[in-house]
């Protein structure tokens, strides 16, 4: 299906072909982008000279009213989404990266996001040696928060919201942004314009678990440092240390979790942190991200918008809904069997003109594999879930809202999708705010829309400016019609 997309948009050219995605050799994240950039520099070249005219669409008025719907209107390489089949990372499936992406080698039962980065941002798998190579770098260069976002940080008001907070570190980041600067002196042309945005957005990355650690203490500790930072682990494990969720001396380890909870607390978070990185460009976060970054906006205030985007109860703060959701709901039946009481109570929310969360798609059109993973993390672990009443009520709920939904009737997919899963999950091994849900998801967002940014600036893609139409407009095209 995939493919019948991919070759009807592009006839006889390919951006990466398949064969792209093996094994590359020993380079680093650096030189192995340089090597695949003249080639995909001279693919647009030749797209815009020979193919610039070919129609890829109808633009309908359903469509410009309706939230752009359908419309195949913007360049976007690392991921794409099937309706069917869901989400394609360079072309592979979850359980493909699953196989295929490496992980530390020692602890791991899932990929390290930083192998994602890698294949995202290269086309191409990466080795062993590389991931290790990219996790060095990123942890070497998030040792530290510039001292003005520590600041800006600890005088926030400690009960506003954490997606607010993410976005005012991350904002407050620009001050010591590489490319803002030196396009500012005048420093670089066009051309390079992609080097300085990586290594922002390598720096953005890397800054992550220090700011999501600040977040998580500033509104559960009173902005004390519940865990320690190290350069010697992976991303991942640092955002659970300095959450104060693992098991080891860098960690204050709040919640009591034993060895293999710790363990399995932070494989949770590379799954997670490695499958939400992007869902192709069109969602809230991803556009929002390209389109900022359209104006030159450097890659903080870039990726700070998107994370705004991700705020919205629509988009990622679904995540949040949906565990508050969960839990008002289970303190509302009497039991997770009792199917019944499960439907009136949805039925409740439904006729109350209000959106069950975790459901529906604007794109997907089945259960998505993002879900399913999620799902399978915890059937993988029965002896760790088995009492827990809400992750068997998201279970029980993933059987029945469906039901429920195509009665409705309104939802073009009855579905769960990736965040009526993730939260309660999170939930189970102790992080209780449920606020917080949606920075998780803003760690791991950053890595596709800020690969897209790098490569939009490879490509020298123009600033995004659509045509936009009033009343009057739309009249007199359906004038034309008649
Ligand atoms: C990471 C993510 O962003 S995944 C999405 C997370 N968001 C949620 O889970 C929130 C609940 N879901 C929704 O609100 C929607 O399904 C969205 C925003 C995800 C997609 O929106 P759309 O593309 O407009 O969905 P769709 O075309 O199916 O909507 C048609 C109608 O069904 C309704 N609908 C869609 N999903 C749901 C739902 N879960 N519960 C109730 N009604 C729904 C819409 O509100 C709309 O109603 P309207 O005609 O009265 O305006
Ligand atoms: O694709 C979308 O519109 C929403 C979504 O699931 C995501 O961004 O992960």
């Amino acid at each position: 299906m995939l493919q019948t997309l991919t070759s009807r948009t592009y006839p006889s050219i390919r951006f990466f072909n398949s064969t792209a995605v093996i094994k590359s050799s020993s380079l680093t994240l650096k030189e192995a982008l340089e090597n695949v950039i003249p080639q995909k520099r001279n693919t647009v070249k030749e797209l815009k000279s020979t193919y610039g005219g070919t129609v890829v669409g109808p633009i309908t008025i359903s469509s410009v009213l309706g939230g752009m719907r359908g419309n195949q209107s913007m360049f976007w390489q690392g991921t794409s989404l099937d309706p069917e089949h869901g989400i394609r990372f360079q072309d592979l499936t979850i359980e493909q990266c699953q196989k295929r992406l490496p992980n530390t080698g020692v602890d791991g039962d899932n990929f390290l996001p930083e192998s994602m980065l890698w294949l995202l941002m290269t086309g191409s798998v990466p080795t062993f040696e590389q991931t290790g190579s990219l996790r060095r770098e990123l942890a070497i260069r998030g040792r530290k928060l510039p001292h003005y976002t520590e600041k800006v940080l600890l005088s926030l008001p400690k009960d506003m919201h954490p997606m607010t907070q993410l976005a005012i570190g991350l904002a407050s980041m620009n001050k010591g942004s590489i490319f803002a600067k030196n396009y500012q002196k005048g420093l670089i042309g066009k051309n390079d314009f992609w080097k300085d945005t990586l290594e922002d957005s390598l720096n953005l990355i890397a800054s992550l678990p220090l700011l999501t650690g600040r977040i998580y203490s500033n509104i559960t500790n009173e902005g004390h440092p519940l865990g320690e930072y190290s350069e010697h682990v992976d991303w991942c494990t640092n955002i659970c240390s300095l959450l104060g969720m693992t098991n080891g001396r860098s960690s204050s380890n709040t919640c009591n979790l034993n060895s293999q909870q710790s363990l399995d607390f932070i494989n949770l978070m590379r799954l997670y942190t490695g499958i939400h990185v992007d869902h192709e460009g069109g969602n809230v976060s991803a556009h929002t991200t390209h389109l900022v970054g359209s104006a030159l906006s450097d890659p903080y205030l870039s990726y700070s918008s998107g994370i705004m985007g991700l705020a919205g109860p629509l988009h990622g703060l679904a995540a949040q809904e949906v565990v508050r959701f969960l839990i008002e709901m289970n303190s509302n039946i009497s039991s997770t069997e009792q199917e019944e009481e499960i439907k009136n109570y949805l039925w409740k929310v439904l006729n109350s003109n209000r959106v069950i969360p975790g459901y529906g798609h604007a794109v997907l059109r089945k259960p998505d594999p993002r879900f399913t993973a999620m799902l399978e993390f915890a059937q993988k672990r029965p002896t760790e879930f088995k009492d827990d009443e809400n992750v068997l009520l998201m279970q029980k709920l993933s059987e029945i809202a469906p039901k429920v939904l195509l009665e409705h009737g309104k939802s073009k997919n009855p579905f769960p999708n990736v965040d009526s899963a993730s939260g309660i999950l999170f939930y189970h091994y102790g992080i209780r705010e449920l606020l917080f849900f949606t920075v998780i998801f803003g760690c791991s967002r950053a890595i596709g829309p800020l690969t897209q940014l790098v490569w939009d600036r490879i490509l020298g893609l123009p600033i995004e400016r659509p045509k936009s139409l009033n009343f009057e407009g739309l009249q007199a095209l359906t004038n034309n019609d008649n």
